[in-house]
């Protein structure tokens, strides 16, 4: 396999038959995907068709085992992993959670600056969270902690935006606010890449983004099937 770096002109996030997966067992294979930038891209399929895998590959979290990756140098991304693979006994609070989505850009270390403070407050906000900031995490119920989670990839301000289920399992009032932060995260122009099984989503991706149906257990790429609108679906992995 190979990462290429690209100028800045190129793709924000690109892959060209990427097969990776665990243990010498691929979990996606042959996949070829490029978010368009400035959308929403839904990877679509049943639990176990790859698309954790394929959002560890696009964060650059998991080095694919064949094909290319390449990411634009210097873009950032956010991750926010299923909330089953984030411990509920962080001793962290809330604000403190979604005060880490600042960490880049700040670095570590360095002051917390009004704006770093406002774009969190703006974050907990967005969420309806403000008034847990204090609490810590694993006092949460765990919808409320979903929404500590998205807080922070909001707080990050990031060029690529990558969800996983973010909405899975939570109540209808989370549900939208979940929604309206993926739509203002597309007006501020990042690239959000939603892994979900929920079929609705995919209706959201259209006319202009991407839904890339995937199917368990991975082993071959099926066709590529293009579509009206500017929809493109498939590459799937087909048993
Ligand atoms: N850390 C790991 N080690 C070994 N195998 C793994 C690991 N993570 C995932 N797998 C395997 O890779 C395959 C794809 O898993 P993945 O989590 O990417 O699917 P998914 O579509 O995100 O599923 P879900 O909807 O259940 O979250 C599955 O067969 C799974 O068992």
């Amino acid at each position: 396999m190979s990462v290429l770096r690209s100028p800045t002109t190129g793709p924000l996030v690109r892959l060209t038959a990427v097969t990776a997966g665990y243990g010498g067992r691929p979990a996606v294979e042959l996949v070829d995907l490029e978010p368009p930038e400035g959308r929403l891209t839904v990877l679509l399929g049943p639990n176990g068709a790859g698309k954790s895998t394929l959002l560890a590959v696009l964060a650059g979290i998991l080095r694919p085992t064949g094909g290319h990756l390449e990411r634009r140098p210097a873009m950032t991304t956010a991750l926010v992993v299923q909330r089953s693979a984030v411990s509920e006994r962080m001793p962290l609070t809330v604000r403190e959670v979604v005060s880490m989505g600042r960490w880049r850009a700040r670095g570590a270390v360095g002051l917390v600056r009004a704006a770093d403070r406002r774009i969190v407050d703006d974050a907990l906000d967005a969420l309806r969270i403000g008034r847990l900031a204090r609490r810590s995490l694993h006092e949460l119920s765990g919808g409320q902690r979903q929404r500590a989670l998205v807080a922070q990839a909001l707080a990050q301000r990031a060029d690529l935006v990558l969800l996983d289920e973010p909405a899975s399992g939570v109540d209808d009032e989370a549900q939208g606010l979940i929604r309206a932060a993926v739509d203002a995260e597309l007006d501020r122009g990042a690239t959000v890449v939603q892994a979900t099984h929920d079929a609705g989503w995919a209706r959201r991706a259209e006319p202009h983004g991407l839904v890339l149906r995937m199917t368990a257990p991975a082993a071959t790429r099926t066709a590529l099937d293009g579509c009206e609108g500017g929809v493109g679906v498939g590459v799937g992995v087909a048993p």
